[in-house]
């Protein structure tokens, strides 16, 4: 094990380099409590990166920081435009502004799928591209053909407590994917479902990152999907103290 701030952070991007995202020196208080000190992390498109830790440790707030949820008190968030015209700030934005970003370049899954229960699975994924202002001919088209694409063809009908928790789970990453996210953001996925379950869950959202331009950040405490990432960023207490 070893210490690290993430040096490659702090080097200068090399000609045709493609990362998608860069954290740098973040750090992040709640009150008297540090939740994230000093951390240092670079996203790669492709690259699938779990994020490890005990309870408490941080692995929450960094989801949060790097996914523009929460604004750091310290340090520097830049994203990758798409487009490959530069990069942006989130540390900048302000707290509207960040919404807007989050919605169009970002996914995200949660433990519960956090589904909206009177909605049907084709309205829940279809959610955010009506908030991006799609009618809703075009977003429900979009969202069947998400659903498809998961193995959910023919469930678009059906509300939230009639799938299954994989089916659910499979339902909230369509609806991260329904955008067309550069990174999807993953908080313990597969923590509410059983082995067999999230083996599938899994599945599915590592499947969003193969051969793609896309990246993929878990926070699990299940060793068994941390060592189907890529990588694995190990937090103690608000600190990175181990990343490979
Ligand atoms: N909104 C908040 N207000 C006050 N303290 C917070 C808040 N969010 C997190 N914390 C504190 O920050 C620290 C890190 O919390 P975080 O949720 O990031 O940890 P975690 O590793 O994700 O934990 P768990 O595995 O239990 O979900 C903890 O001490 C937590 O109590």
């Amino acid at each position: 094990m070893h210490t690290t701030s993430d040096p490659e952070t702090r080097r200068p991007d090399a000609p045709g380099t493609t990362w998608l995202l860069r954290a740098e020196r973040i750090g992040k208080h709640y009150g008297h409590t540090t939740a994230l000190r000093d951390a240092s992390l670079t996203l790669q498109p492709g690259e699938a990166v779990a994020i490890t830790g005990p309870s408490g440790s941080g692995k929450s707030t960094l989801l949060h920081a790097l996914a523009g949820i929460i604004a750091v008190d310290t340090g520097d968030i830049v994203v990758r435009r798409p487009d490959g015209s530069g990069v942006e700030d989130l540390a900048t934005l302000a707290d509207a502004e960040r919404s807007a970003f989050r919605l169009h370049r970002f996914g995200f899954v949660f433990q519960q799928g956090l589904l909206v229960p009177e909605l049907t699975a084709g309205e829940n994924v279809a959610l955010p591209l009506l908030l991006a202002g799609s009618s809703r001919a075009q977003a429900l088209q979009r969202a069947d053909a998400e659903l498809a694409r998961l193995d959910l063809a023919g469930l678009g009908e059906r509300r939230p407590g009639q799938l299954s928790g994989g089916q659910a789970q499979r339902v909230a990453i369509a609806r991260a994917l329904v955008t067309g996210p550069t990174i999807v953001f993953a908080d313990e996925p597969t923590g509410a479902l059983d082995s067999r379950t999230a083996e599938d869950v899994l599945d599915a959202l590592l499947a969003t990152v193969d051969g793609d331009a896309r990246a993929l950040v878990i926070v699990t405490h299940d060793e068994r999907v941390a060592a189907r990432c890529d990588r694995v960023v190990h937090l103690l207490d608000g600190r990175i103290v181990d990343a490979r």
